[in-house]
């Protein structure tokens, strides 16, 4: 199959990654999150980015989703440079996200938090919505209905749709969340710890629903998780952090086995014994 795009003529030639950061530092004062990442992420993708704590993970994801702009380097996405565009820009040309932290409004209910995500694509304001009653903003909010409820099936969440989301277990809100994220349409989802505080079962279940995502639906997925088992296990590719700079990447086999990559985790006393 023919992933690549920005082909010449129509043809598979060769072409630039859907997500693609050249040379991006971010710093904090005198911290340095982040110093001289490249990366490049293909359309369709199951893409990790693991390291130890205080690596440079969520801050990476922020330069990408746009919450943070970087101090030096180029950002770009589909084609277009993004290094400066606003995070609600970004979310309009397909940039979705969750968070490390649950970001869901807690006294809202489930499918309200969902609507939420949807609001960039109503294409009818209120001139329009007042012409075309009848017509054009009766079907749109129909189909917006009807996908709405494609995702909250395909994420088992009818039972708590009315539910106030604040009054959730947390897995079943991390899940709120993602579906969230999920009405937006991206065309790329950046996930930040997406399985954290969660027991194995719902582990299980996040994951299954995180490769479906990226199969079914298309959905080219960056995801930061902890759980090595889980990354190894799902992932296309990972790239490794360590105290900002990117030490190793590639597919999962390759990355574990990498002595740097080990050290980082292990440090050098441990992996000596080991
Ligand atoms: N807003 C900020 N202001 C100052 N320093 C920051 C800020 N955000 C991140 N940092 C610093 O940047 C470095 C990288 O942090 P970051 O949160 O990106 O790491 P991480 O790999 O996501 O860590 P964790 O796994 O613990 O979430 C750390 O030293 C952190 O203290």
């Amino acid at each position: 199959m023919c992933r690549l795009r920005g082909g010449i003529g129509g043809g598979c030639a060769v072409t630039s990654p859907l997500l693609e950061l050249s040379n991006v530092s971010l710093q904090f004062g005198g911290v340095t999150a982040l110093s001289e990442v490249d990366l490049g992420v293909e359309e369709g993708e199951l893409y990790s980015i693991i390291g130890p704590n205080g690596a440079g993970k969520t801050s990476l994801l922020n330069c990408i989703s746009g919450r943070y702009f970087p101090t030096f380097g180029t950002i770009s996405f589909d084609g277009r440079d993004i290094t400066r565009l606003r995070t609600d820009k970004r979310a309009a040309i397909g940039i979705g996200r969750t968070f490390q932290n649950l970001a869901l409004f807690g006294h809202m209910s489930v499918i309200d938090n969902i609507l939420v995500g949807r609001h960039h694509l109503v294409r009818n304001n209120f001139l329009t919505g007042s012409l075309y009653w009848i017509g054009g903003a009766q079907k749109e909010e129909l189909e917006q209905r009807r996908e709405i409820e494609e995702i909250i099936d395909f994420l088992e969440i009818q039972h708590i749709r009315h539910a106030t989301a604040g009054t959730l277990p947390y897995g079943l809100r991390k899940r709120v969340e993602l579906a969230r994220a999920v009405a937006l349409k991206p065309k790329l989802l950046l996930l930040d710890e997406p399985m954290a505080g969660m027991n194995l079962e719902e582990k299980m279940d996040m994951a299954r629903y995180i490769v479906d995502l990226n199969d079914e639906w298309g959905i080219t997925i960056i995801m930061i998780e902890h759980d090595m088992a889980v990354v190894t296990d799902i992932s296309s590719r990972i790239t490794v952090l360590d105290f900002g700079k990117k030490i190793a990447e590639g597919v999962p086999e390759e990355v574990m086995a990498h002595p740097d990559v080990q050290r980082a985790y292990l440090g050098d006393d441990e992996l000596e014994e080991a």
